[in-house]
């Protein structure tokens, strides 16, 4: 019998300022504990896996490996690789604490597991992670989450622009991508494989005394929907205002000891924020009302990638920072939970003997 875990971390996308640019890895992880057994020689499973789930998004998770996302997704790196299947028995059981469309990466970290388990199951070693992230840019178009998820830390993400015959690969349906139902769709044809070298990365410092206070509501926003309510165009003031302080952002992180007032300039933001408030009861009051100069330890607060979750980092004071701002959403009759959070490690598979 064979077993491993893949480990990826949930992740913050934008940290105000860093639209679709900067993430942040955090300490709440997605487990995949992995067994297979090579003695059976047949399944009785669909794509010969069995899928066992627990934690956030129980019961609402497809089980099914032709219409799960994290499977799909290893199924799409298998299926570029001529391996048309989970190998003879595959067991996945799926272990999530990362709440779902909450904004904090619950999709980015289900594509990344899924693209290391496709590569493990299909012993397709050669895969680096910069490969890994191409495949995770067929899936979620966004490189924040994908790419903290996969190489950890408070990283800054960009796009290489891509030859003419590569932009259309990029830009195939992503039905194709991800055939769905995946068995249902197998025509034996190879799925379109991703371009290289599509994303990359750059590491930022990450001061040690900063920690990250997540403040989750109850409720979803799906990022298609947190997306749709974008304008297609901003003011020239407004992309000004965000390129002056994502131009700090990165610094203020990192130097120690932190300074309240820069991180606070530093994650201000005209590009997505004010546009979401529709969607987040009490958004706009709570980045705008609550500054280092109110809030003993506050270094500044943010929306956590799509939201609802609010992001405040900060240096002490973790829980009466938390609880003003599950008062300012209880007034919206809006119940929350909140977690202290770390910088994490990106994804992790961890070999049993
Ligand atoms: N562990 C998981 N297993 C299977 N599907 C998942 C898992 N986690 C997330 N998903 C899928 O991703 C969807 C949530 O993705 P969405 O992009 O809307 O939010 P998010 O990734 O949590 O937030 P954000 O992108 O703002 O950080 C879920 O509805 C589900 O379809
Ligand atoms: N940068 C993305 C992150 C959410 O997945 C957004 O804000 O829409």
């Amino acid at each position: 019998m064979e077993s491993f875990t893949i480990r990826t971390p949930a992740s913050s996308a934008n940290i105000g300022p860093g639209f679709d640019v900067i993430g942040l890895a955090l300490s709440l992880y997605l487990e995949l504990r992995v067994t297979i057994d090579r003695s059976k020689k047949t399944s009785e499973q669909p794509l010969n896996c069995r899928i066992t789930y627990e934690g956030e998004g129980d019961g609402d998770v497809p089980l099914d490996p032709s219409a799960n996302l994290i499977t799909r997704v290893a199924l799409y790196v298998l299926r570029c690789h001529d391996q048309r299947a989970f190998p003879i028995e595959t067991h996945v059981h799926i272990v999530n604490p990362i709440p779902l469309g909450r904004g904090l990466g619950s999709s980015g970290a289900a594509v990344v597991a899924g693209v290391m388990l496709g590569k493990q199951v299909g012993g397709l070693h050669h895969l680096d992670d910069r490969r890994l992230f191409d495949f995770c840019l067929m899936i979620e178009r966004h490189p924040d989450n994908v790419g903290a998820a996969l190489f950890g830390g408070f990283i800054g993400t960009y796009l290489k622009p891509l030859a003419p015959e590569d932009v259309a690969r990029v830009e195939i349906p992503l039905s194709e991508v991800l055939p769905s139902p995946a068995g249902g769709l197998d025509t034996g044809e190879r799925p379109p494989e991703p371009p290289h070298g599509i994303g990359h990365h750059i590491k930022f410092p990450w001061a040690k005394e900063i920690k990250a206070i997540a403040i989750i509501p109850n409720f979803e926003v799906p990022t298609a929907k947190a997306r749709a309510v974008l304008p297609t165009e901003y003011p020239r003031q407004d992309v000004t205002f965000n390129m002056q302080r994502i131009a700090l952002l990165p610094v203020a992180l990192g130097q120690s000891p932190p300074d309240p007032e820069l991180i606070n300039l530093a994650m201000q933001d005209k590009l997505h924020q004010q546009y979401r408030q529709a969607l987040i009861p009490g958004l706009g009051d709570i980045v705008e009302s609550m500054s280092p100069s109110t809030q003993e330890g506050l270094l500044g607060t943010c929306l956590s990638g799509a939201g609802p979750t609010i992001l405040a980092l900060a240096t002490s004071h973790f829980e009466e920072i938390a609880e003003k701002i599950i008062s300012r959403f209880r007034k919206e009759n809006i119940d929350c939970k909140w977690l202290l959070l770390e910088p994490a490690e990106g994804v992790k598979v961890i070999k049993q003997a």
